[in-house]
């Protein structure tokens, strides 16, 4: 039986590469990088190094600001409550506007947001599973403080018109944070032709270490602190810097600006290959238009077969999936992606996320192909829900 890892969306594997640059920063230059002496200077080096890459990779100046944090959740958090301190609790605004389908790091903070009196507008997305500009520029007000669109999602895989979105944030006035959690060594990500002001990022998601993560900032933005006690990040988040953390994702930005062509080629024609397979079997849908979808991603429904039952068939066969965000994998909710995209409460139960990447093998997804199709097939003909009938014998009922 072979083992297959195809969640990469929920965390990647760290990169060799990245492992052996994070290597020496325990056990050998191990000192507080805030400590005078020369164990603590001694790790200087490699995190400017490392900031050098991160600036590089997301097209920043030096104008701008790069603050690590502990991960993308954290960088959410920020932006949101910062934006709440800075203009609606102690300003003139009191408006957010999101959409319907952001991870639980924005949609949570944006619940308890709510419960503080903040009114926060959650945009519905289109049966492609985005929204467009002119949808934004209709609920934009005089009052709205920030406007948080993720740069493409993390079940479907589809990008959205950030460009666009920003122009419309930036004639309005308004500030535009995204969670560019699915596209940094996804798609290219140049912050500022994007013209975002804030933007997250997490390491683990481009083959970097878990635990490790940052936030964008245009022109340095003022932005109140969720982390107080330190001058670290230049008194912007306190805390002991994670070196080896930060090592490391700078190594991993690195190599995923160097493999962009190769995840745009090579892992998009793996994952086409795959869903083309799987599309063959009848009724079953994948969500969004491949042109406008992150390379490595596929979001299925099975009609008749409940996502977790295929999650536990292809696990028994040693595949690795998800039925889509690992933080909402516990709950055997119907999947609100797929409502959000129309799909029937039926089918929206059914949802599979199938995730490659770079170390994602051609025999890797010839086995996929071959143990999914045994699970549908193995699945549906326990299924009460599901009676398959070929297109011969719909054609017959219907005479009858
Ligand atoms: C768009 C987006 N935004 C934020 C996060 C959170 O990243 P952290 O660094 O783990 O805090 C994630 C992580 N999504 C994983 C785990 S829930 C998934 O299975 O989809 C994400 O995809």
């Amino acid at each position: 039986m072979m083992k297959v890892y195809l969640d990469n969306n929920a965390t990647t594997m760290v990169d060799p590469e990245v492992k052996a640059a994070m290597d020496p920063y325990f056990t050998e230059i191990y000192g507080n990088p805030n400590s005078l002496h020369d164990f603590g200077t001694a790790c200087h080096p490699a995190l400017r190094k490392a900031m050098d890459h991160m600036y590089e990779a997301l097209g920043a100046r030096d104008e701008d600001d790069i603050v690590v944090t502990s991960c993308a959740t954290e960088s959410n958090n920020w932006v949101l409550k910062g934006i709440y301190f800075d203009l609606i609790k102690n300003g003139e605004k009191d408006h957010i506007i999101t959409t319907e389908v952001e991870h639980p790091s924005i949609t949570a903070v944006c619940r308890w947001l709510e419960e503080q009196g903040v009114h926060v507008t959650y945009l519905p997305v289109n049966q492609d599973g985005i929204v467009e500009a002119h949808t934004v520029r209709d609920f934009i007000t005089d009052k709205t403080a920030l406007v948080s669109i993720m740069w493409a999602n993390n079940e479907t895989g589809a990008i959205f018109p950030i460009e666009q979105i920003a122009e419309v944030c930036k004639e309005k006035g308004v500030l535009f944070h995204t969670d560019g959690v699915q596209a940094v060594g996804k798609i290219p990500v140049d912050v500022i032709k994007a013209g975002v002001d804030f933007m997250s990022f997490s390491a683990h998601k481009f083959h970097g270490p878990k635990g490790v993560g940052g936030l964008y900032i245009r022109n340095g933005h003022p932005l109140t602190s969720l982390l107080h006690g330190g001058e670290h990040m230049g008194g912007r988040r306190s805390g002991t810097l994670n070196v080896p953390g930060i090592v490391g994702m700078g190594k991993a930005m690195e190599l995923a600006t160097y493999y962009l062509k190769f995840e745009e080629e090579n892992v998009r024609r793996l994952r086409d290959k795959l869903e083309d397979a799987i599309l063959e079997l009848p009724d079953i849908y994948s969500v969004g238009p491949r042109e406008n979808r992150t390379p490595n991603t596929i979001l299925v429904s099975v009609r008749g077969v409940e996502g977790e039952a295929m999650l536990w068939d292809l696990n028994r066969a040693g595949i690795a999936a998800s039925t889509g965000s690992a933080c909402a994998s516990e709950d055997l909710e119907a999947n609100p992606i797929m409502t959000a995209v129309g799909a029937d409460s039926e089918l929206a139960h059914t949802a599979v996320r199938l995730s490659l990447s770079r170390f994602t093998t051609e025999d890797e997804v010839d086995y996929t192909i071959e143990q999914f199709k045994k699970a549908v097939e193995r699945l549906r003909s326990i299924s009460s829900s599901y009676a398959y009938m070929p297109e011969s014998m719909k054609d017959k009922q219907g005479e009858g």
